[in-house]
């Protein structure tokens, strides 16, 4: 048979519908808006086939009740079957139970089925009547549906008739010796203390009270008759002295017969009633002592794993059974938080991978996981305590573990953002002039790592064992290996700048020494070569001190600058003698040399001077002196390790410094000196031809011979006076024109009227002996294309006869 959710619409109703009585109290059934369904909706909780519903949760969550925790409680009924108590409930309750047909007098309730009361957070239990004629002798649901109600409500409705009171079978002692022993079942295995005890409420409802036994005697009866039946049960070890009272309250209360009194039956019921709504009520039943402590979003699964141990005949230990269901449903409770923190965390989970630094991650990470928890926690919380908490600890470990990569995430990101804001900021802070490479590497260092430092503490949760020291170290380590890298840029950069001083610094000293070609020569260049270098390398290490460079580094960059510097200084002494350089260095320094004399004075080589010895001096000297720099004075010389490692900073091959040493290799000299000779042989072609002319000057004697034949005219211009007055005249002015310095300007102005004089005197003589001017001569008219030659023919034809015709005649 399948099992039955009905809305109130049974016929059978009418009897609630019809009860003017309850209508006052008990509110027209409400809807809550789910498919239009009445929050009285009931629902068959076990079937005739003894099959659990699957529909509970839902109807639950349909009631109102999921959320409610621990604000709800559980009724049931128990009986005889057809003793009202279908009617009974939905008189109490408003619930919608079918309620028997007088006309037929069937059995009407089957299993057992829930209903939410009106307006009550209750959810009461129809179970189907004991001594069921349906059943005929089935008294296995008897047992199980008592076990069932026993293990899930916090009252039981006992309905019997006044008549059966007393009696053994009609007042259902049968049914309540299995409750008391399932009991024993259910809570004896432990002997709880009084106040982790469950204790269950048993209600005796007198149906039919007609008022002449007072229901003290009735009670008394009943009491007495439970009593024995407690005694009479075999108890397990170690409860044998336990009484009925320690697991049950026992209440009795009477209902006047509903037909034959039934104003007087509708007001027992009101205040019936009132024991289950007022909470001021002395009487008021549901007590927190009876509450089953199953939060209300666990009822559907509890109630079924109770279903399945009672239906499998299986031990049913009720503290077990809550365990499990806390178990069961703080991992359901869980799952849903943990979804809804992967939700949330989703949108920050692409950019961290993609590398990006989320901003407030740790603020953002605090909040998801404080409102999974928060959720976890609201319905967890109601839970078996150890059970919650374990499942707690769990869920705390899941999510760290999926804010793990997270936070991962964000220090690597972290990491790379400070690297390369400290690359950027050691960049922008060695650029220009004036800066201290050290402080600048310093300030940079502590400014990224705090930045990492601070972002990483931002996202460090604090119930973690999470830590960002190790990629903090890695982040130092990178952050040095950048520091070294520009710090070996930089030293790079200041070797370079020094070299390129070092460079102008000895050029003109160099050049100068080179063109003098003295033979202290390379003790000069050598002399500034040493004093520059100390120069660099004493700026060198000031420097290097505010760049934190080790020993061995300066060590390093000081052999480059030694050999960078001699590198410079051999440059500049190739660029000064270059082939032509140098030859034309020879040529004036042997010029110097063979046409001067030590004075400075030109030379005048006389037949008796040794030319040729001070020509092979001159020549044989300079070339030796060049081709190797090596110093007078033995200390100036200069060394440096031809082995010297400085290949990551130059690209040059091997270094061997003897062979810098070499200017002129031994065929460059021959070479150089073939080439010289040449112009040096013209030199001394030329002196030798100025000591030939030399030789041929006028001889002394010819000064002697003119004294002897020039006498007597000397006399003569002495002794007349007329001559000796030109004389002193002429000497006078000379004198004059030597001390005004007219020499050049009477030289001009003698020269212009010679030359005027000259010219005057060719023109006169030209006209004097001129030709007379020869005649115009027409040019014939020819076609020919020889016009040039023609006139020049004629002319020699004419020549002859009549080109000249005046001459002729
Ligand atoms: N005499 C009398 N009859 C009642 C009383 N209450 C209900 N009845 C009648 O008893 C019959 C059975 O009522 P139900 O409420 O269906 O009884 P039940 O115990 O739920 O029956 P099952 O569910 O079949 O076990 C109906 O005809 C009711 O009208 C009462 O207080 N006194």
């Amino acid at each position: 048979m399948a099992l039955n959710a009905q809305p109130a619409t049974n016929g059978h109703a009418d009897s609630l519908a019809s009860s003017s009585s309850l209508s006052a109290d008990i509110n027209p059934p409400v809807t809550n808006g789910v498919n239009g369904q009445s929050l009285t909706t009931r629902v068959q909780v076990v079937n005739e086939d003894k099959e659990f519903s699957k529909d509970l949760g839902d109807h639950i969550e349909r009631w109102g009740l999921h959320n409610a925790g621990f604000g709800y409680d559980v009724v049931a009924v128990f009986g005889s079957q057809s003793t009202g108590k279908s009617t009974l409930l939905n008189r109490l309750f408003g619930t919608t139970f079918d309620v028997m047909d007088e006309s037929n007098r069937q059995q009407t309730t089957k299993g057992i089925w829930m209903c939410r009361a009106q307006n009550m957070n209750v959810m009461v239990m129809d179970v189907e009547g004991t001594d069921g004629r349906e059943r005929g002798e089935d008294q296995d649901f008897e047992r199980k549906s008592a076990l069932f109600s026993l293990a899930s409500s916090e009252v039981l409705l006992v309905n019997l008739w006044e008549h059966q009171v007393g009696l053994y079978q009609g007042a259902n002692m049968g049914l309540l010796k299995t409750v008391f022993e399932v009991n024993l079942g259910l809570f004896g295995k432990r002997r709880l203390d009084e106040a982790t005890r469950q204790r269950t409420l048993l209600l005796f409802v007198i149906r039919d009270h007609v008022g002449s036994t007072p229901l003290a005697n009735l009670q008394k009866t009943l009491t007495l008759d439970l009593t024995k039946i407690w005694n009479g049960l075999s108890k397990p070890e170690g409860l044998e002295d336990c009484q009925l009272t320690d697991y049950f309250d026992l209440a009795f209360t009477t209902l006047s017969h509903k037909v034959l009194v039934p104003e007087k039956f509708e007001t027992d019921v009101q205040s019936l009633r009132k024991r289950f709504t007022d909470r001021d009520d002395p009487n008021f039943v549901f007590k927190p002592a009876y509450h089953k402590r199953i939060p209300a979003d666990g009822v559907a699964h509890y109630m079924e794993s109770i279903w399945e141990q009672v239906q499998s005949n299986k031990d049913l230990d009720l503290p077990t059974q809550q365990e499990l269901l806390a178990q069961f449903r703080c991992d359901e409770l869980a799952t849903l938080a943990l979804e809804m923190f992967n939700t949330q965390a989703k949108s920050v989970r692409k950019p961290v991978e993609a590398g990006q630094v989320v901003e407030g991650l740790g603020g953002m990470m605090q909040s998801w996981k404080n409102e999974s928890m928060a959720r976890f926690d609201r319905d967890a919380s109601r839970y078996h305590p150890g059970v919650y908490a374990r499942k707690r600890a769990d869920l705390v470990a899941q999510i760290n573990s999926g804010l793990g990569p997270l936070f991962l995430g964000q220090l690597k990101n972290l990491h790379k953002f400070a690297l390369s804001s400290f690359k950027k900021e050691v960049l922008a802070g060695i650029k220009g002039d004036g800066y201290d490479f050290g402080e600048v590497v310093l300030g940079a260092t502590a400014r990224n790592e705090g930045l990492f430092r601070e972002g990483a503490t931002e996202v460090l949760l604090p119930d973690t064992d999470w830590s960002y020291e190790e990629e903090l170290q890695q982040l130092s380590h990178d952050i040095s290996l950048i520091a070294d890298q520009c710090r070996a840029d930089e030293t790079k950069k200041m070797v370079s700048n020094i070299e390129r001083t070092i460079k102008k610094q000895m050029s003109e000293s160099i050049e100068h020494s080179l063109n003098q070609a003295t033979p202290d020569m390379w003790d000069n260049v050598l002399r500034t070569f040493k004093e520059t270098l100390a120069k660099a390398e004493a700026t060198y290490l000031g420097k290097a001190t505010s760049f934190n460079c080790t020993e061995e580094e300066n060590t390093t960059s000081l052999a480059i600058l030694r050999k960078r510097a001699w590198q410079a200084l051999r440059a500049k002494v190739d660029e000064q003698l270059t082939d032509l350089t140098f030859l034309a260095k020879l040529k004036s320094r042997f010029e110097e040399k063979f046409r001067y004399d030590k004075e400075g004075v030109p030379r005048v080589w006389k037949p008796d001077d040794d030319v040729d010895s001070v020509f092979r001096a001159a020549r044989d000297e300079l070339i030796p002196l060049f081709s190797k720099i090596q110093p007078k004075d033995r200390s100036l010389e200069f060394s440096l390790p031809s082995d010297s490692d400085d290949s990551t900073l130059t690209d040059e091959g091997e270094f061997d410094f003897e062979a810098t040493l070499v200017v002129f290799t031994e065929a460059k000299q021959a070479d150089l000196s073939t080439r010289f000779r040449r112009d040096a042989d013209a030199y001394y072609v030329e002196a030798k031809r100025s000591m030939v002319s030399s030789i041929a000057q006028i001889p002394t004697w010819i000064y002697g011979v003119m004294v002897v034949l020039g006498w007597n005219e000397a006399m003569a211009v002495i002794r007349n006076p007329i001559y000796f007055l030109l004389l002193l005249m002429g000497l006078a002015g000379f004198y004059i024109v030597v001390q005004l310095n007219l020499s050049g300007p009477l030289y001009n102005v003698a020269k212009s009227v010679g030359n005027e004089v000259h010219r005057q005197a060719s023109q006169r003589i030209r006209e004097q002996f001129a030709e007379p001017p020869q005649p115009q001569l027409t040019r014939p008219m020819t076609n020919g294309t020889s016009d040039e030659y023609e006139p020049r023919r004629r002319q020699t034809d004419d020549s002859r006869s009549s080109l000249y015709p005046e001459k002729e005649l």
